[in-house]
C-alpha cells in the first residue's frame, strides 16, 4: 500500500495535512526553492509539537554538492528529531564525497533518505553506495517545477526501474515532482511507498496557501477506504 507525503511549510499546514490522515509530513519551505530549508528552531518546534504522534521529514535546503555544507546540514536538521532527512542530489560536485560522509550520521541513527531529481538525467547505478552508506530511502523528485509533472519529464519505464532499484536495496522508495490527480493512477501501480506532494496541495502554485478540500482528495485517492496501512515504518 502506498503511502503519502505531504510538503507543509508551518504548524497549521502541518496540522491540516495531519488530520487529513498523511502518512509523512514533509516540512519545506517551498518558497525556498525545490528542497528549500526551514529554519532548524522551526523545525525543532514542529518536531517537538508533533513528532510523537506523526512521521516527520525535513529537507536541507538546495545545497551544492559539497560535502563541507551537506554534512554539517545534514547533521544539525538529524539533531532536531525529524524522523527522515531529505538531502538532495543536485547534478555536478562531489556525490561520492558528499555518501561518503553521511554514512557516520546515518550509522549514529539518522534516517537520511536521498532525493534525486527526475529531470536530471538520474542514475540507477547510485542507489547501492546510498545503501551501502546506511540510507534508509531514495525517491525521485523534479528540479524544474515548471517543466511538469513527474511522468512528463521522466519515462515511465525509467520510474518502474527506480522503485524496483530502491525496493531490491531495502530502501523506502518515494516518487514526487509536481504530482497531479491524473499522474496518480499510472504511478500507483508501480506501488513506491509514499507518493509525495505540495503544489497540488495548493491549487498547482506550490508556494501558495494548502487548500484543505485539495489534501482531502488526493487521500482519499491514495488511500482508499479498508487498505492496508502505508508501509512507511521504516
Ligand atoms: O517532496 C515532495 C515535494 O514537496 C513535492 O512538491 P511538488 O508537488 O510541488 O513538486
Amino acid at each position: 500500500m502506498t503511502g503519502m507525503l505531504a510538503s507543509v511549510a508551518n504548524l497549521a499546514e502541518a496540522r491540516l495535512v495531519a488530520a487529513a490522515g498523511v502518512d509523512i509530513i514533509d516540512l519545506k519551505d517551498p518558497a525556498r526553492g525545490v528542497l528549500g530549508a526551514l529554519a532548524l528552531p522551526t523545525v525543532a518546534d514542529l518536531v517537538a509539537a508533533l513528532g510523537g504522534r506523526h512521521r516527520l521529514s525535513a529537507t536541507l535546503g538546495d545545497l551544492a554538492m559539497d560535502p563541507a555544507r551537506v554534512i554539517p546540514a545534514a547533521r544539525a536538521m538529524a539533531a532536531t528529531g525529524v524522523a527522515y532527512v531529505k538531502i538532495g542530489f543536485f547534478p555536478g560536485g562531489d556525490w561520492p564525497g558528499v555518501i561518503a560522509g553521511l554514512a557516520p550520521l546515518a550509522a549514529e541513527g539518522a534516517r537520511l533518505v536521498a532525493v534525486l531529481f527526475g529531470d536530471r538525467a538520474p542514475e540507477l547505478g547510485w542507489i547501492p553506495p546510498l545503501a551501502a552508506a546506511g540510507f534508509v530511502g531514495a525517491m525521485l523528485d523534479t528540479a524544474d517545477k515548471g517543466a511538469g509533472s513527474l511522468p512528463q519529464v521522466c519515462p515511465g519505464e525509467f520510474l518502474s526501474a527506480f522503485v524496483a532499484a530502491v525496493r531490491r536495496q531495502g530502501l523506502l522508495s518515494g516518487l514526487a515532482g509536481s504530482l497531479r490527480s491524473e499522474d496518480l493512477d499510472p504511478l500507483l501501480a508501480l506501488d513506491p511507498d509514499y507518493l509525495g506532494f505540495r503544489g497540488a496541495l495548493c491549487g498547482g502554485n506550490r508556494t501558495g496557501a494548502i487548500q484543505p478540500e485539495a489534501v482531502r482528495a488526493l487521500v482519499a485517492r491514495i488511500k482508499g477506504e479498508g487498505q492496508a496501512p502505508a508501509r512507511v515504518a521504516r
